[in-house]
């Protein structure tokens, strides 16, 4: 559709863009990036004919740019720029209409039934049609740009040039206008070339991105490709890192503040737990990076408040995360920050542990029922239904962890809590054999992320090894007082 060949170009004779070659496909959300200065807006207005090239060609559908006439060009593309010089005096529908300029037959430009039906629909698929009878002047800054979009839109081109179209734009329009453009692109074909600066956005958005440093590409490809954290460090010059959207396969990229990791004195550590009779809480001065299976706050993120409460045997299990979120808030614990987990074990019977090692340390604590043992080697004879008797395991690390130790972390804690099981000899009521855990343990991994780097947390490893002393000998004793209240 468009074809870029060799295209080098600027102002006064002043080379901006040099030696650029690329292709657009029919239908593309294409993504021009590139820091300040890079020469984006001076390709895109190469593209769209404002601004002449020094040498090289583009082609539009096999057609050389500079064969267009101002109308037949018109037909085909139009342009979004971030500087449009319209008359605000003019209403929103007048500005609209003017879209349909290339459009309008014979010499007195006579407007259509065809023309009327364009502009009211794109005025409501761009949600302008509210405020149509509106001067442009009244407007706010993100309902403009609205309708300088919806007045291309009115032109019914195939291509469309977009300066950063979410400029102005509030988080909601932002989505809407993104997801319009990427409608269009699959419904009607139209063919989108946009340039962002929001690296996240044209992840999410676009086909392919190309990415311009100092007027020459660097990449042009897939988002994926083009948004690697190495490369987006060395081109922008500042501190990011890259993390993979929650549910799209879309790679996000995220600023790293300086002083993010500066130190501050304090460690997590025994003299902050509180135990009541309903539940056990640690609060944390600073939020901590946790990985988690709790009732509230599973995953990862950053919490600072954990809640271990104790519920009754015949407890209701359905609606539980509502029923804790509401618990939570109830006692003066913000859902937001809170990780919770429940369990049926009298509190009393909690066991933990603060071990330090030469430059960092842990904090381990547990609550152990195993009335629910169950040997996961054999789950298959087991029916789904929750009973109470659960092994849930806090594991505090006052140092920095990578994703890698975080997993490391949960696999070592398991393998040192099936280990205390077998040691005890706990066994599966139905099958009889050594149970390897409870059917609803619960694990959190929080780090303060400050201070020593721990990059790895398997059996051998310092981190490692405190890990699995720790929850080996805490689940054992934490066991054992379960068992012997029990027994009475
Ligand atoms: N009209 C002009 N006359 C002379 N030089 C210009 C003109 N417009 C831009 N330039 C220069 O061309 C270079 C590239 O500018 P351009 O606007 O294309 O960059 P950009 O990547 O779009 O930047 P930004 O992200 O800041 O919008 C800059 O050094 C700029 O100063």
């Amino acid at each position: 559709m468009i074809s870029v060949h060799q295209l080098s170009g600027g102002y006064s004779g002043e080379m901006i863009l040099k030696d650029i070659s690329f292709e657009v496909r029919k239908g593309e959300l294409f993504g021009i990036l590139g820091p300040n200065g890079s020469g984006k807006t001076t390709l895109l207005k190469m593209l769209s004919g404002i601004l002449p090239l020094h040498t090289g060609r583009i082609l539009i559908d096999g057609k050389n740019l500079k064969e267009y006439s101002a109308k037949q060009l018109a037909r085909k593309v139009a342009v979004v720029s971030q500087h449009t010089s319209q008359f605000f005096s003019y209403t929103v529908k007048e500005t609209v209409s003017l879209g349909r300029y290339a459009h309008q037959k014979g010499l007195l430009q006579s407007w259509s039934q065809e023309d009327e039906k364009v502009v009211k629909t794109v005025m409501r698929q761009i949600g302008v049609e509210a405020f149509q009878n509106k001067k442009l002047q009244e407007l706010s800054g993100g309902e403009r740009q609205r309708v300088f979009l919806a007045q291309a839109l009115a032109q019914e081109p195939e291509i469309l040039f977009l300066d950063e179209p979410t400029n102005h734009l509030d988080l909601s329009y932002q989505k809407e206008l993104l997801d319009s453009l990427k409608r269009w692109t699959f419904e009607n074909d139209l063919t989108v070339v946009s340039i962002f600066h929001d690296l996240n956005l044209a992840g999410l958005y676009c086909d392919r991105l190309l990415l311009l440093e100092n007027g020459k590409i660097k990449i042009n490809d897939v988002p994926n490709e083009v948004l690697k954290e190495e490369r987006i460090k060395e081109v922008y010059h500042t501190n990011i890192q890259k993390h993979p959207h929650p549910t799209v396969p879309a790679p996000q990229m995220v600023l790293l503040p300086d002083g993010a990791k500066q130190s501050f004195p304090f460690e997590i550590n025994e003299t902050m737990l509180e135990i009541h009779d309903e539940f056990i809480t640690l609060k944390s001065p600073i939020p901590l990076r946790t990985m988690s299976s709790g009732v509230i706050g599973s995953g990862t993120g950053w919490h600072r408040t954990f809640v271990n409460r104790h519920v009754s045997k015949d407890y209701n299990c359905r609606n539980h995360r509502e029923e804790m979120a509401t618990y939570l808030k109830g006692n003066g614990f913000d859902p937001t920050e809170t990780i919770g987990m429940m369990t049926a074990v009298n509190l009393e019977d909690v066991v933990y542990s603060y071990v330090d090692s030469d430059d960092f340390s842990i904090l381990v604590v547990i609550t152990a029922g195993v009335g629910n043992a169950i040997d996961c080697s054999k789950a298959e004879l087991h029916s789904y239904e929750v009973v109470p008797g659960t092994i849930n395991t806090w594991i505090f690390v006052n140092g920095e962890l990578t994703e890698e130790a975080f997993i490391q972390s949960i696999m070592i804690a398991t393998e040192a809590k099936t280990k205390a099981m077998n040691d005890l000899k706990i066994r599966d009521k139905i099958t009889e054999t050594i149970a390897t855990g409870t059917s609803t343990d619960s694990i959190l991994i929080a780090a303060s992320q400050k201070g020593k780097q721990l990059e790895y947390a398997g059996s051998i490893t310092p981190l490692g090894k405190l890990i699995s002393k720790a929850v080996y000998d805490c689940t054992t004793k934490a066991i054992q007082k379960s068992q012997m209240r029990k027994r009475g």
